[in-house]
């Protein structure tokens, strides 16, 4: 269910107050028009999950409450935009770069690289999302095998589909839609997809690979893989840079905050027992925020110039929407966007890339099973 903040992401007494005071002091932010100038096309350099509230997510997000009225004093005085990183131009570029390379491995070696993905249960979001996978396959060339199971399916049921996809030469990539219903175990799941399928790089020896020195896994996952391609893509330096890394998810937080550190950023990871975590986030020179809080990271907590990569796809009443709620993302982004060098929008930032690096992994999957460079 879509919770209720507020639009400018002020807590319930500062936003009667908050349009009136930028109103007489703050000249317009001017947004860099949504025709920005695409990012050079370059290849692949190396994956939204409706993250689960953290317990302590409620201390942090008091802890943005209070620091609200300096976000405002701060964004207030600020008259600069910053770039928007636009993953859903970026997606689209790299799904066209993607059915180049299917189209030439078709035609060289005869091989049509292909996707399973298994669904359990009846959620909306889900379905969704694997209809949108199914849709992204066909257009770059990729072959998709779908399982629908019911909610109250066994775990052996799933495991049993998994085994089969992993025995079956024509499929390259397996996938399980999550969140799984609860009574089924992600990790006995997640464990049986062969290592050498696991397009979603969830497999503990995948996570175990990105995590080692002078390793590497199959597949990245995917969110934090695209995380890192929009960072490569507009060009952000990552050696040597000061990076934090909101949330500790298996999904994203994690696996983000490890590829940060294997291209060299000084990484911390703030998460639910973090002191003070608006201080740490401030030193930043990049920010990815996976927390599933909508808001939580305000204009005060952010380096004036930094890049913001904002994970989260959250919910919120809207009933000028036809959908009768929209999204927002981790961070408030009419604050940060006037103090960021970059940032990401929500939608259509990190979320569109998701989709395009399962297709990327899907088609490194067939390319080292063929042996086809
Ligand atoms: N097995 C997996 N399950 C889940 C993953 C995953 O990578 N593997 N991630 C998420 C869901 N997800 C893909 O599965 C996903 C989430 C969001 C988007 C996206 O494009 N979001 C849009 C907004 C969409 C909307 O309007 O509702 C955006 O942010 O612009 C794509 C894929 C959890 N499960």
């Amino acid at each position: 269910m879509a919770s209720s903040i507020l639009s400018d992401c002020s807590s319930s007494a500062t936003s009667r107050l908050l349009p009136l005071r930028r109103a007489l002091l703050a000249p317009p932010c001017r947004f860099r028009p949504a025709t920005v100038a695409a990012p050079p096309r370059r290849p692949l350099a190396i994956a939204a999950p409706q993250l689960p509230l953290l317990p302590r997510a409620r201390d942090m997000a008091s802890a943005s409450a209070a620091a609200a009225a300096a976000a405002a004093s701060s964004t207030d005085s600020a008259d600069a935009c910053a770039k928007i990183i636009d993953g859903k131009l970026v997606a689209k570029q790299i799904r066209e770069e993607i059915a180049v390379e299917i189209a030439k491995m078709k035609d060289a070696i005869g091989v049509v690289p292909g996707l399973a993905v298994i669904l359990v249960g009846s959620r909306k979001d889900s379905q969704t999302y694997v209809r949108n996978k199914k849709k992204a396959c066909e257009a770059v060339g990729i072959k998709s095998y779908e399982v629908n199971l019911p909610e109250d399916s066994s775990e052996d049921e799933v495991l049993k589909h998994i085994a089969t996809f992993n025995s079956d030469p024509s499929v390259h990539g397996i996938l399980v839609q999550l969140p799984l219903p609860h009574h089924m175990n992600d990790e006995n799941i997640l464990n049986a997809v062969s290592i050498e399928k696991d397009v979603d790089g969830f497999h503990p020896l995948n996570i175990g690979r990105l995590a080692m020195q002078g390793r590497d896994p199959f597949f990245v996952p995917c969110t934090p893989k695209g995380c890192m391609e929009l960072l490569h893509r507009y060009g952000v330096e990552i050696k040597g840079k000061r990076a934090v890394v909101i949330g500790r998810s298996n999904i994203v937080g994690m696996p983000a905050a490890l590829l940060l550190q294997k291209a060299n950023a000084t990484v911390s990871i703030v998460h639910s027992n973090t002191k003070k975590p608006e201080e740490i986030t401030r030193q930043a020179d990049i920010v990815i925020a996976a927390v599933g809080v909508a808001n939580l990271v305000r204009g005060s907590w952010i380096k004036p110039g930094a890049a913001i990569i904002d994970v989260g796809i959250n919910p919120v009443d809207d009933p000028e929407s036809p959908r009768g709620y929209r999204l927002v993302g981790d961070v408030c982004y009419e604050e940060a966007s006037k103090i960021a060098g970059l940032i990401t929008p929500v939608p259509g930032g990190v979320g569109p890339m998701t989709i395009a690096m399962l297709l990327s992994n899907t088609l490194e999957s067939a390319k080292r099973i063929h042996k086809f460079k």
